[in-house]
């Protein structure tokens, strides 16, 4: 592989521009450069998830170092490359991270910034563990931010909501990289089977503790998708917290089933297979590219019950579409339940973004229940662990909605379950699980049109 600084480098400037998913890039950038080995690409994954994760952390010592001075995004960027490798890689000796960076800073910048970048990471290695940290009694949001590495306002948010302890197991349960869960579909191959396979190849595989029907591969460092279990549809990647959400909507053969943010549709085809494949799943998204990947899901899946329509949720209409036995909103959010995976995350919202994304989720689950028949389950999920798009949403439904009623999410999962309940609703933790953060609520509609 070319020089797996400089690649790491290039998705971290790319990412910086443009909002984009690392693991894509990091795909692509491994494909453009097949020769690279295992040892390369795990370093390069190293690289970008790291500044990704630590970037809270970085900026602060590149803030000591520089003495408050402004420096550029390119350059900042370079030095975040630079001093995760000092502070938090010891595999790579400092020497070799400052001599790497440095190499790289001649590739694209000028005399003058190839200087400065060598002198402040000469600085950092100087010091050792010789750091002003904030104090925690005097400035305990800034403490806790830089410490865990999150923005100071979902810090302060954390204190507020959870005090010191408990905060602190949230914030530090997101630095942990998560591993790779996957479902088995037992349409095509029993889990013994999939396991087995994987154990045959010599790669780690657990059951999960929550549910019979996930395994964990705790450290398969390649591209799932490549593998025989994924290209013969035995397997999909799909979180157990993921997987809660499909057995809440718990549906039965031969329903009909309206997914309103299917997405790729890693639940809708969980759905279908709950559904034995017999009855109607609609599933929606406003992203028509999202449900061609979906079709392609469905089809390796082997699953026929799934037809896709590509609109706005918001636009859809019950006289047209007609009722279902149940409704998915797995609605979009902020995304804080899977920053494990997804660090990138955590630079890309404000303190606002909670409070905005409440009032789409709050109009997506008002007019998804327009299509729920008397009777009839509709389900609201969100990825995130704040308040105001999960309880507030799913309280605000219950008190604007007379004729519904909050059903307790846990009663329809494993016993497993249980200590997921928050009052009716289900929340699941990182730190708590050992799954991404989702929320679930589920409704019924006991009163109104057949
Ligand atoms: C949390 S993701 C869904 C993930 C998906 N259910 C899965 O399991 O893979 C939310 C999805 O909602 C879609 N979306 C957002 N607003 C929408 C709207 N107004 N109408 C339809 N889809 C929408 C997004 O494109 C995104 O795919």
């Amino acid at each position: 592989m070319d020089n797996i600084r400089a690649t790491a480098y290039r998705i971290l400037l790319q990412m910086e521009l443009r909002p984009a998913h690392p693991d894509r890039l990091l795909r692509t950038a491994m494909e453009r450069q097949a020769a690279g080995d295992d040892r390369d690409r795990a370093l390069l994954t190293e690289l970008v998830y790291g500044v990704l994760r630590w970037r809270r952390r970085l900026d602060w010592h590149v803030d000591v170092l520089v003495g408050g001075k402004k420096v550029d995004p390119p350059v900042r960027i370079l030095l975040r490359l630079g001093l995760y490798q000092i502070l938090f890689l010891t595999k790579v000796p400092a020497h070799a991270a400052v001599h790497e960076t440095v190499e790289l800073a001649k590739t694209s910048h000028p005399k003058h910034i190839v200087g400065f970048v060598n002198g402040v990471l000469r600085q950092a290695v100087r010091r050792g563990n010789d750091w002003p940290w904030p104090d925690p009694a005097s400035q305990p949001v800034q403490a806790l931010a830089v410490e865990t590495s999150h923005p100071d306002w979902f810090a302060e948010y954390a204190l507020r909501r959870w005090g010191i302890d408990e905060a602190r197991r949230v914030l530090e349960a997101n630095n942990r990289p998560a591993g790779i869960t996957v479902r088995v579909n037992t349409r095509r191959a029993p889990p013994a089977q999939v396991r087995a396979w994987f154990e045959r190849q010599g790669l780690a595989v657990e059951l999960s503790p929550v549910l019979d029907r996930a395994l964990r591969l705790p450290s398969l460092r390649m591209d799932v998708r490549l593998l025989e279990p994924f290209r013969d549809g035995w397997i999909q990647v799909q979180d157990e917290a993921s997987q809660l959400v499909s057995l809440a909507l718990a549906p039965r053969p031969g329903e009909r089933v309206l997914d309103l943010c299917a997405g790729f549709g890693g639940k809708t085809t969980h759905l279908a297979d709950l559904m034995e494949d017999q009855g109607e799943i609609t599933a929606v998204d406003q992203a028509a590219w999202k449900l061609e990947a979906l079709q392609e899901n469905a089809a390796r899946q082997g699953l026929t019950c799934i037809r896709t329509h590509a609109a706005d949720a918001l636009s859809l209409d019950p006289d047209r579409l007609g009722l279902f036995h149940r409704v998915l909103v797995d609605a979009p959010c902020t995304g804080f339940g899977v920053l494990r995976r997804h660090p990138d995350i955590k630079w890309r919202r404000s303190v606002k973004a909670p409070f905005r994304a409440s009032r789409t989720q709050s109009a997506l689950l008002r007019h998804a229940a327009r299509f729920v028949r008397r009777g009839g389950v509709l389900v609201y999920a969100t990825c995130t662990l704040f308040e105001d798009e999960n309880r507030n949403v799913a309280d605000g439904f219950l008190r604007d909605h007379p004729g519904w009623e909050a059903e307790p999410v846990v009663r329809h999962l494993p016993e497993t379950c249980r200590d997921m309940a928050d009052g009716p609703y289900l929340q699941t933790w990182p730190h708590r699980h050992g799954t991404d953060g989702f929320f679930i609520a589920r409704f019924r509609k006991v009163t109104g049109d057949e």
